[in-house]
C-alpha cells in the first residue's frame, strides 16, 4: 500500500479530547501517518477552555507551508484556525498547493504495488470550529468573513455542526428543511461537499439523529440512533480526522462520510472519561470493555 498520510491544522489540547491530539490518535488508529501544525495553545481539561494563546499568523503559516511542502499529503484537515489572519492565508497558500502537487504529486514511498490510488488533487476537509463545546469563543472578529471568503471556496468537505452552519449562513436551523437550505447555501459559497452534523437539532433530541451529506449532485442522510445523555468532548475534531484517514484511504467523499459517521457514533456509546470533566471518543484502550 502507498504510505496514506494526512496533515492537521488545529489548536492543542492538553487534556487530550480534542484538537491536534485528538486528531493524531484518530490517524492512528485508521492506520494513517499523521503530521501537525499547531493554531494556537489552549489552556483546557476535559471540562473545558481555560484560556487560548494563539501564535503569530505568519508564524502558523510558514509551518503549514515547511510541512506541506516536506510531506505532500494529499488529505490536509483544518481545525481551531482561530484568526482571520490564519483562515485567509491558508485559503491563498492553498492555491499555491495545489499546484505544487499538481506538478510532482503526493511524495509515496512505494509500499506495495497493490495500493489504493492517491488522490489526483489534494483534499481539504475543514472543521469550520467556532467555540468549545461548553460555549468558549474559539474564532476572533473578521473569522467568519475570512472563511467565506478565502477558504470555503476551496474547501473539498467543510464540516460544521448546526450553530456553525447558522452562523456561515445567517439561515436560522430548527428543522431537516433549514439544513437543507443551509447546507446548499454553503455549496454556493464554493464548497464541494457538506457534511451538516445534526446532533444539536432539536427535531430530533428523540431517539434518532441524522447528519446530511449534500454536494451539487448528491444529497444523502446518515441517520443513526442518539445515545442518551452524552456529555462529550471532541466529538467534531475526531470525526472531521477520521474522515481525512479514510480519505486519505482512498475512499470516495460519500463512503468516508458514512464510515467516519459510524465509527464516531459507536464510540459515543462507549466514550472514555479521563478526567473530572466530560468523556472523550478519540482514543480506545485495549482493556476498555465495549
Ligand atoms: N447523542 C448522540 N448520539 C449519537 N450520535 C451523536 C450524538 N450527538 C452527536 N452525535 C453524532 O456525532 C457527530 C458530531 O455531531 P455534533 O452535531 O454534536 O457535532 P459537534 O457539535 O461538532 O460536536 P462537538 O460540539 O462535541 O465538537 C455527528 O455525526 C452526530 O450525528
Ligand atoms: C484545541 C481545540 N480545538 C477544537 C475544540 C472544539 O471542540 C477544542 N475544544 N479545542
Amino acid at each position: 500500500m502507498k504510505l496514506p498520510k494526512v496533515v492537521t491544522i488545529a489548536g492543542s489540547d492538553p487534556s487530550g479530547g480534542a484538537g491536534i491530539q485528538a486528531d493524531l490518535k484518530v490517524l492512528t488508529q485508521f492506520g494513517v501517518y499523521g503530521g501537525a501544525a499547531v493554531t494556537a495553545l489552549t489552556r483546557q481539561t476535559s471540562a473545558g477552555v481555560l484560556g487560548l494563546f494563539p501564535l503569530p499568523a505568519e508564524w502558523v503559516l510558514e509551518q503549514v507551508r515547511d510541512v506541506l511542502w516536506d510531506l505532500r499529503p494529499p488529505v490536509v484537515k483544518t481545525g481551531m484556525l482561530q484568526q482571520p489572519g490564519v483562515i485567509g492565508g491558508l485559503g491563498r497558500l492553498w492555491g499555491e498547493y495545489v499546484r505544487e502537487y499538481g506538478k510532482t504529486g503526493a511524495h509515496v514511498p512505494y509500499i506495495s504495488p497493490s495500493a489504493e490510488p492517491v488522490p489526483s488533487a489534494p483534499v481539504l476537509v475543514v472543521d469550520p470550529v467556532l467555540s468549545s463545546g461548553t460555549g468558549v469563543s474559539l474564532l476572533a472578529g473578521g473569522g467568519l468573513e475570512a472563511f467565506r471568503e478565502d477558504l470555503l471556496p476551496v474547501t473539498t468537505v467543510l464540516t460544521p455542526n448546526v450553530p456553525e452552519a447558522e452562523a456561515l449562513t445567517g439561515i436560522a436551523i430548527r428543522d431537516s428543511d433549514d439544513m437543507v437550505g443551509a447546507a446548499e447555501r454553503l455549496l454556493q459559497f464554493g464548497v464541494q461537499w457538506v457534511l451538516l452534523k445534526g446532533g444539536h437539532l432539536p427535531e430530533w433530541e428523540g431517539v434518532r439523529i441524522a447528519d446530511l451529506l449534500i454536494s451539487r449532485e448528491e444529497r444523502r442522510w446518515l441517520w443513526g440512533q442518539r445515545v442518551p445523555g452524552a456529555d462529550l468532548h471532541g466529538t467534531g475534531c475526531s470525526l472531521a480526522s477520521a474522515l481525512a484517514a479514510c480519505l486519505a484511504l482512498g475512499l470516495p467523499v460519500p463512503e468516508a462520510a458514512a464510515r467516519a459517521v459510524e465509527w464516531l457514533r459507536q464510540r459515543i456509546g462507549s466514550p472514555l472519561f479521563v478526567g473530572q470533566g466530560r468523556g472523550v471518543v478519540c482514543q480506545k484502550l485495549e482493556r476498555q470493555r465495549e
